[in-house]
């Protein structure tokens, strides 16, 4: 052997090694087949099928196959390929020496075409693989579906351009399938500002790998409109530096119009609210006002209530109220306090005969006074009619308490100006002291009322700080009152003649009839009872029984030979106010026989000149009557001279404080002067009360009065008394009556 030949065989040798190792290592299932036996195989496919080394050498393939469908198929379909020389390549299912199966690639060729069951097989496992694929396709197949049958659009989108959506979006859209692709994603843009706006929001999110959500309203194929939710993310770069979104779209056009209809509604109950909150609020405002309006009512009647009209100073509940918490602080700082009880003096003259509304400005000016001379802290009230009351806290003495009420007695005496006319008043103060004369508000009120009547009592113009002998006396009112009713009742009253006198010639024309009581052998002064018997109704049984004697007792005297003689017998106010006055007086002269001119009826100035129409009838009535009117206590109230005219009176009486110093006082004797003389203008007598003394009856007589009575010629005497004097008076004019007087 020739060494190139021995290299050869060498060379061949080592090709051979080299095959054999690839034959053995590689992980390919290798097996040579003739007639589809196999003649040899590698150690990889006896594993492959799982046979021992060698185990398969001899074997049919059949042992490759499940069945021999599987089988026979592979040889029909391989003949052809191998028989023309070509590698017979397929993939099919193969079953191991246990009965699993593996899915397997299987490439065969025939080393010589023309022999062609003689042929090289390589079987690869590729289970792995197919198993991969399946699952691959099953995901792709789900995909598919969930894509095709998604209840949300889904829309690719590379570079503004629609690569792929689903049936869920064209149908959304309006779209055929498949017309959407390639269409730019503006084209789906309802309002082209929004393809700039939405599209910048939406990149700038989803550049940052962040997932853009939103709302936007697109366009349908048929030129409509749906809002619509997206939600877009981007899915990746592309080199080309293109990009690549896709998006979910949800159709929100139901909850969009719900959400425009729910923000319309929103808004037009916020504009109802509104406007419910301004008619809330005018009416707030109407019920504020209207709150305030009835607070001011309130107040209004509050005031009223608790207030005098007229004055405008607290009334007397409210004066209880504010006593009450004066007296508490009293208590509390161991103080005194003062209550002042203030009655004008002869004010009912004034209103009476000046009309009310002077005295209602006469009222409201002494009202004035009396807040501006007091401290604020000091309570003022109006009880009514003419009576105010004072409380004054913090007192130290008695002392204080009357240097108050002085103030006040002062301040009232100024003389108060009315146009024309200057009124000049007076007023009488009582006091009474906490705790010293009383401890609650009743007492102290009744002991301050009793104080002002002995200031009264006094003489007027007074103060008077109450004590405990005062209460006796009041209460002596009371008896008077209780035993005068039975007085009158038991006979016990009886009536006492004054002669009235011509100052000409001294002779007696009348007499005035006065009321005597004797109480328990003591006689009860007139000035005291009557005031008593005026304040009850009593007035007018006693006034019936005054004029029912006078009248018997007079219609007496006109049988005694003398002269006709006169009797003047006192009305009081309330008597003459009595409607059933005049039928009265008209059955008692009848009863009596007394001719009516002989009955005089002695009125006040005061009462004459109130009610002025009511009097002027009464008098008229009287005066038809046949009876005479005199006019007592005349120049101590106020007269309207016109009213006097008018008024039948037939007598001024004047008023015996004007006689006390007629001689002496240049003052009285002038208003007795001008009495005398208005008298005889307006042809009317005037006579004289209270004459004690010759030269008063001088001064009278220089006068000219025509008429007078007094104790300078007689006392009141009884009825007899005055029969007898009357029987003797013959011209000896003045002894007789003196002598009548000593008797
Ligand atoms: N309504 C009635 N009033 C009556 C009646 N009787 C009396 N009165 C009134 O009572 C007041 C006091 O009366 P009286 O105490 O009787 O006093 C009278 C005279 O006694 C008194 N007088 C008479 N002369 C003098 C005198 O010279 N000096 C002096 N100091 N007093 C004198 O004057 C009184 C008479 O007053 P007047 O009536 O004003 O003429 C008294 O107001 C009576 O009116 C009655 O029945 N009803």
């Amino acid at each position: 052997m020739s060494d190139s030949l021995v290299s050869s065989v060498s060379s061949a040798f080592e090709a051979l090694r080299e095959l054999e190792s690839i034959f053995e290592l590689t992980v390919v299932g290798i097996a040579h087949v003739r007639n589809r036996r196999i003649t040899r195989c590698n150690r990889h496919m006896e594993e492959m099928f799982g046979y021992g080394p060698g185990e398969l050498v001899g074997c049919s393939t059949r042992v490759w196959y499940r069945n021999d469908e599987e089988f026979s198929g592979l040889g029909s379909s391989a003949y052809p390929d191998l028989a023309a020389g070509r590698v017979h390549n397929r993939e099919q299912w193969f079953r191991r020496r246990d009965g699993s199966e593996f899915w397997g690639r299987i490439a065969g060729r025939s080393p010589d075409p023309t022999a062609p069951f003689d042929c090289v097989l390589l079987i690869e496992d590729n289970t792995e693989r197919k198993r991969n694929e399946e699952r691959l396709q099953a995901a792709l197949f789900e995909q598919q579906l969930i894509f095709d049958n998604a209840a949300v659009g889904i829309l690719f989108v590379r570079d503004h351009v629609v690569q792929r959506c689903n049936p869920r979006l064209e149908e959304l859209l309006g779209y055929a399938p498949g017309e959407l692709v390639g269409a730019p994603s503006s084209q789906l843009y309802a309002d082209v500002s929004d393809v700039q706006c939405h599209g910048e929001r939406a990149y700038a999110v989803m550049r940052n790998g962040e997932l853009y959500r939103g709302e936007v309203e697109v366009r349908c194929r048929d030129g409509g409109s749906v809002w619509v939710q997206t939600t877009g993310r981007l899915i990746g770069r592309r080199e080309d530096a293109s990009f690549d979104v896709i998006w979910i779209v949800e159709d929100v056009s139901e909850r969009h119009a719900a959400e425009l209809e729910l923000a319309r509604y929103q808004t037009s109950l916020e504009e109802r609210v509104a406007q419910r909150t301004e008619e809330l609020a005018a009416a707030n405002t109407r019920l504020q006002e209207e709150v305030a309006e009835r607070r001011q009512a309130e107040a209004r009647i509050w005031h009223l209530a608790n207030h005098d009209e007229l004055t405008g100073l607290p009334n007397r509940s409210l004066f209880q109220v504010h006593l009450q918490q004066v007296l508490a602080s009293a208590a509390r700082r161991h103080e005194r306090a003062a209550l002042l009880f203030i009655d004008l003096d002869r004010f009912k003259g004034i209103n009476d005969s000046l009309g009310h509304h002077v005295g209602d400005q006469l009222l409201q000016t002494l009202a004035r006074r009396l807040q501006e001379a007091l401290r604020d802290a000091d309570i003022i009230a109006r009880l009514g009619g003419d009576e105010f009351v004072v409380v004054v806290g913090g007192l130290r003495s008695r002392g204080h308490a009357l240097t108050v009420a002085e103030k006040i007695r002062m301040t009232l005496l100024a003389p108060v100006q009315f146009e024309h006319l200057c009124l000049h008043i007076s007023a009488s103060v009582g006091i009474s002291l906490y705790p010293d004369d009383g401890g609650d508000p009743a007492m102290l009120m009744r002991h301050a009322d009793i104080a002002m009547y002995h200031a009264k009592a006094d003489g007027r113009n007074a103060v008077c700080a109450y004590t405990a002998g005062m209460s006796q006396l009041a209460s002596r009112s009371f008896r008077i009152e209780s035993r005068l009713q039975r007085a009158l009742q038991e006979g016990a009253l009886r009536l006492v003649y004054q002669p009235q006198v011509d100052v000409s010639n001294e002779r007696i024309v009348g007499a005035e009839a006065l009321l005597r009581w004797t109480d328990d052998g003591q006689a009860v002064p007139p000035a005291e009872f009557i005031p008593v018997a005026e304040e009850t109704d009593l007035i007018l049984q006693i006034g019936e029984w005054v004029l029912r004697e006078a009248c018997r007792q007079a219609a007496g005297w006109q049988c005694s030979g003398h002269a006709p003689l006169s009797v003047a017998v006192n009305l009081s106010a309330r008597q003459f106010r009595d409607p059933n006055l005049v039928e009265l007086i008209g059955s008692i002269l009848r009863e009596s026989g007394l001719p009516p001119e002989c009955l005089e009826l002695e009125i006040t100035e005061s009462t004459l000149m109130s009610r002025l129409d009511d009097t002027c009838q009464r008098l008229q009535a009287l005066s038809a009557m046949g009876v005479r009117m005199a006019v007592d206590d005349f120049g101590t109230g106020y007269s309207s001279l016109s009213y006097l005219k008018r008024f039948p009176v037939s007598r001024l009486k004047v008023d015996q404080s004007f006689m006390r110093d007629l001689c002496t006082d240049a003052e009285d004797a002038a208003i007795v002067d001008a009495v005398v003389a208005l008298a005889r203008a307006l042809g009317l007598d005037a006579l004289a009360e209270g004459v004690e003394t010759a030269e008063q009856l001088e001064a009278l007589r220089d006068t000219g009065c025509r008429y007078c009575q007094g104790y300078y010629f007689s006392r009141p005497l009884p009825a007899e008394a005055f029969a007898r004097l009357v029987a003797v008076d013959d011209g000896e004019r003045v002894a007789v009556l003196r002598k009548g007087l000593a008797a």
